[in-house]
Order: structure tokens, then C-alpha cells, then sequence
């Protein structure tokens, strides 16, 4: 399996090279060349394996042999061995046809976990292989920053410096991040919001000059493992509920567009997905490409579901590759214009071939209240205010009530106290066990101005263990 760049220029790399790429060097994303594509009796016959025996058969066309399957199959159980529910990724129903995929079992209690903990491993793994270090830069918006610290907080060749926004992530999504302390882990929070921070891990792939020859790799999904891994749950999940005989349908809480582009894919590899549903905030870009094919930037508000507070949707960009015909050329006319104007649109044909499948919502905070105190009502269940978002696009958005309809739960409800408070549930949700003392725990955490000379030279100083690189 190659993959190239949804630009066209980059060279075309094997999957161990793409794990260790960020963007790729034109700019653009990585992709696979060509997607593997499986049967009805070969999907029938994944019935009722365990996650990490789905994960590998899923999974297995992508990493095209780079990893022996034995060992492939070793890191895999280990990696969904950790998480904290025997499904690993349990299917509630909540009534009828409606059901919530429980992605928040991991130990830091976002999906973010299903990716990075497999991550980590690979990493581990190729690098200990190859006898290199590497630096990881990320950005987060509260979740991807705490799972990648989780996953990755035991390779021995890794630095990992996490970009966060300054007072816009919650208490409990900072302290999982600061409070563990080696010290190859730095945690930047930069003033700003989460797009400087996400512009800023870009800009450091496209000058690399500050790294003096030490390799830098993404663990945003920028980085193609990421939307690998997020592809099996919707396998899982469906497998579940009579498919590949049977249609389902995904209502996905999006920011960054990689989870849902990951069921986009999951369709594209013979699932059988009628309708997914891009669920969004306040910052709503992408409800209003889907909608009314503008994706223009705007200011980036603050909201109740502070992980979706985002503007520029990297993977979106995967999905304009396939809308223009797989044209690197066309995708990245589009992009340069985009980052001149601020704004995009696609030929009508295009965007009404998109609307097949896609629909969308935007949620304000108070609708979002009103649908966790609601579900609450109706089930007893407490949602975090990602999945109440997602939940609500479900119930508005559904095109057929005889389909299943799953909302994927993104994130632990303990994770967003604020959002449960606000939607008048009284209910005290208790952190995990191994989580218990983490308001007693010190933290470490390094503020700096929204300027990328100060990020990149506190990285060289930093990028060694701790000393300079
Ligand atoms: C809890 C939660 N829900 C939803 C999302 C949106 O996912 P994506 O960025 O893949 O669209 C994120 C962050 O990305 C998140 O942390
Ligand atoms: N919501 C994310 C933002 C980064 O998204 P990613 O999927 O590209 O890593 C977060 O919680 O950090």
C-alpha cells in the first residue's frame, strides 16, 4: 500500500514512513492510494470477533506487511487490553433504533484513546527498530493532547511537546495532560486559541530548520495511523446492529472532520452506511459547507463542548482529494485560495454528490444543555456535551427512524462538569480510579505567547529529554 498526498507532489511513502510524517512536504495530507475494499461475506464473517481481532483484519491492508502480522496482532491486543470496559467500545441502546457507541473507556476517556494508544505502540515500536529519536508536536483543543501524552508517555525515543489553548479547555482535560511529569512530556498552553495552536504544529512541519535533523512527527490526525484506527469502531458497531446486510447510519460530534472522515472511509471499504451526520457547535464551518456549500472561515467562539472548538477542519481536505476526482493539483488551488480568502466552495455537482451521504447541525450551548438534561430524563444516561451535540443531530437529522442510528460518544461526561451542571444535572460523576487524585497531582505546564519563534525555540531547547536538541 502507498500513499500519497492529497496535494500531488510530496513523494509517495510506505505505511512505516507515513506513520512518521506529519503533512506531508507540499502541504497536503496523506491518504492511501487506493482503498482496500472488502465483501459481504468477508464483513458477515468478522461477526463476533473480539476488537483487537476486528482491529487487525480491518487494519492488516493499510499496514501492508511494514509490521509482521504476529506482531501486528501482539500490539493490537495490548493496545485494546488497556481499555477499561470488556467491549472495549460498547453499543448502549437507548431506545428503538437509537444508540450511543461508547468510545470513552480508554484511560483518558476520549475516543482520541482508540488511535493514540495504538499509536504510541507503533511508534515504540518502528522506532526502536530504526534506533531513532524523534520530536512529536501536537495541538489540542482539550482530548487528542492528553491521549497522545497516555500513548506515548513510555516510548523511549520520543519527546512530546503538546500546544493546548490557555484557559480554554476544561480543568479536568488540562490536568490529565500537566499532571504527568517526565521528562520527555511538555505541555505548552499558548495564548491563543486551538487554531493557532494546530497552525503553528503545521507551520513547524513546512520549516523544520529549528529541529537540527531530528525527525518531527504528528499525532493530530494529520497523521494517517489516526483515521486508520478510527475506521474499526464503525465496523464494530455496525457488525452489531445486522450490517453488512443492514444500513446504519453515524451522527458524529465534529471538529477536526477526521472521525467522521474515518466513517466515510469505513463506507468506501463496503460498509453499508446510509447517512452520516456531521454534528457541530457553535463553530460551524462544516455545517455550513454541508448546508450551504460555504466553508468560510469565521471567529472562533468559546463553547460548552470546548474539544469541538475549532475552525479549520484539517481532514477536510481528504474529503475535497476525492470530490475533485483525486486531483492533487485542483485540492491544492483550492487550499492556496482558501488560505488567502478565507473562503471555499465547491462546484455544485461536487457539493450535491457530498450531500448524498452527509448532512449536518450546528448545536448552541443551550440546545446542547437542553438535550443532555433531556436524554437524562428519558434514560438515566448523562451525556458529555460532545456526544449530547451529536445526539441532538441525530434525533433532528435522521433520514430514515426504521435504519439504526448511532451517535458516537465521544468523550466521559466527568471530562465537561460545567456542560452536566448547566444542563441541571445534580449528580456527581466520579472520576475513575486511576484518575481519582488528580486534582491533588502537580502539574507542569509552560505558558507562551501565540508566536511561533517562541514554540520552536522552546522546542530545540527542550527536544532532548528535556535539554537542547
Ligand atoms: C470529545 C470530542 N468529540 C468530538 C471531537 C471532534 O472530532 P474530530 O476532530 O475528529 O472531528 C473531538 C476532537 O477532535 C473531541 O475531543
Ligand atoms: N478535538 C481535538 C482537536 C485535535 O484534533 P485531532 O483529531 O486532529 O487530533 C482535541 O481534543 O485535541
Amino acid at each position: 500500500m502507498r500513499y500519497i498526498s492529497t496535494r500531488g507532489k510530496a513523494p509517495a511513502l510506505n505505511f512505516e514512513d507515513v506513520l512518521l510524517a506529519g503533512l506531508a512536504s507540499d502541504g497536503g495530507l496523506y491518504v492511501p492510494e487506493s482503498l482496500p475494499r472488502f465483501t459481504v461475506e468477508e464483513i458477515s464473517s468478522w461477526s463476533g470477533l473480539a476488537y483487537h481481532e476486528l482491529a487487525f483484519k480491518v487494519m492488516r491492508p493499510f499496514v501492508d506487511g511494514c509490521i509482521p502480522d504476529a506482531d501486528f496482532k501482539k500490539i493490537l491486543e495490548e493496545t485494546y487490553g488497556v481499555f477499561a470496559h470488556q467491549s472495549v467500545a460498547p453499543l448502549r441502546q437507548l431506545a428503538g433504533n437509537e444508540w450511543v457507541l461508547e468510545l470513552f473507556h480508554g484511560p483518558t476517556l476520549a475516543f482520541k484513546d482508540f488511535a493514540l494508544q495504538l499509536l504510541g505502540r507503533l511508534l515504540d515500536y518502528v522506532l526502536a527498530k530504526r534506533n531513532e529519536r524523534v520530536v512529536i508536536m501536537g495541538a489540542t483543543s482539550g482530548d487528542t493532547g492528553s491521549a497522545a501524552i497516555e500513548g506515548c508517555r513510555r516510548c523511549d525515543n520520543v519527546d512530546i511537546f503538546i500546544l493546548h489553548p490557555h484557559n480554554r479547555v476544561s480543568e479536568v482535560q488540562r490536568r490529565q495532560m500537566t499532571t504527568i511529569l517526565g521528562d520527555n512530556i511538555h505541555n505548552i498552553a499558548i495564548e491563543g486559541n486551538f487554531d493557532d495552536c494546530q497552525e503553528m504544529v503545521k507551520a513547524s512541519f513546512a520549516d523544520q530548520a529549528f529541529l537540527k535533523g531530528t525527525r518531527l512527527v504528528a499525532v493530530n490526525s494529520i497523521n494517517w495511523a489516526r483515521i486508520m484506527a478510527q475506521i474499526v469502531y464503525y465496523f464494530y458497531a455496525a457488525l452489531q446492529l445486522g450490517s453488512p446486510l443492514r444500513s446504519v447510519a453515524f451522527s458524529v460530534p465534529t471538529g477536526n472532520f477526521g472521525d467522521i472522515f474515518a466513517g466515510y472511509l469505513a463506507r468506501n471499504m463496503g460498509l453499508p452506511i446510509n447517512q452520516l451526520i456531521v454534528a457541530t457547535n457553535r463553530n460551524d464551518i462544516l455545517h455550513r459547507f454541508m448546508s450551504g456549500n460555504h466553508y468560510d472561515k469565521d471567529q472562533l467562539h468559546p463553547s460548552l463542548s470546548p474539544s469541538m472548538d475549532i475552525m479549520v477542519s484539517s481532514n477536510f481536505e481528504r474529503l475535497l482529494f476525492d470530490l475533485h476526482g483525486r486531483n492533487g493539483q485542483l485540492v491544492a488551488e483550492l487550499m492556496d485560495n482558501f488560505k488567502k480568502t478565507g473562503k471555499l466552495s465547491v462546484e455544485d455537482d461536487r457539493w450535491t454528490e457530498t450531500r448524498k451521504l452527509f448532512d449536518s447541525l450546528a448545536v448552541s450551548d443551550a440546545e446542547t444543555c437542553e438535550t443532555i438534561t433531556q436524554v437524562f430524563k428519558q434514560s438515566g444516561e448523562i451525556l458529555d456535551p460532545h456526544t449530547a451535540i451529536g445526539m441532538r443531530a441525530a434525533r433532528m437529522c435522521r433520514r430514515s427512524l426504521a435504519l439504526p442510528m448511532v451517535t458516537l460518544g465521544t468523550a466521559h461526561p466527568v471530562k465537561f462538569p460545567e456542560a452536566v451542571e448547566k444542563a441541571g444535572i445534580a449528580k456527581n460523576i466520579e472520576l475513575p480510579a486511576h484518575l481519582v487524585d488528580l486534582f491533588k497531582r502537580e502539574e507542569r505546564c509552560t505558558v507562551l505567547a501565540n508566536d511561533l519563534s517562541q514554540v520552536q525555540s522552546f522546542v530545540s531547547q527542550h527536544g532532548n529529554r528535556g535539554k537542547p536538541l
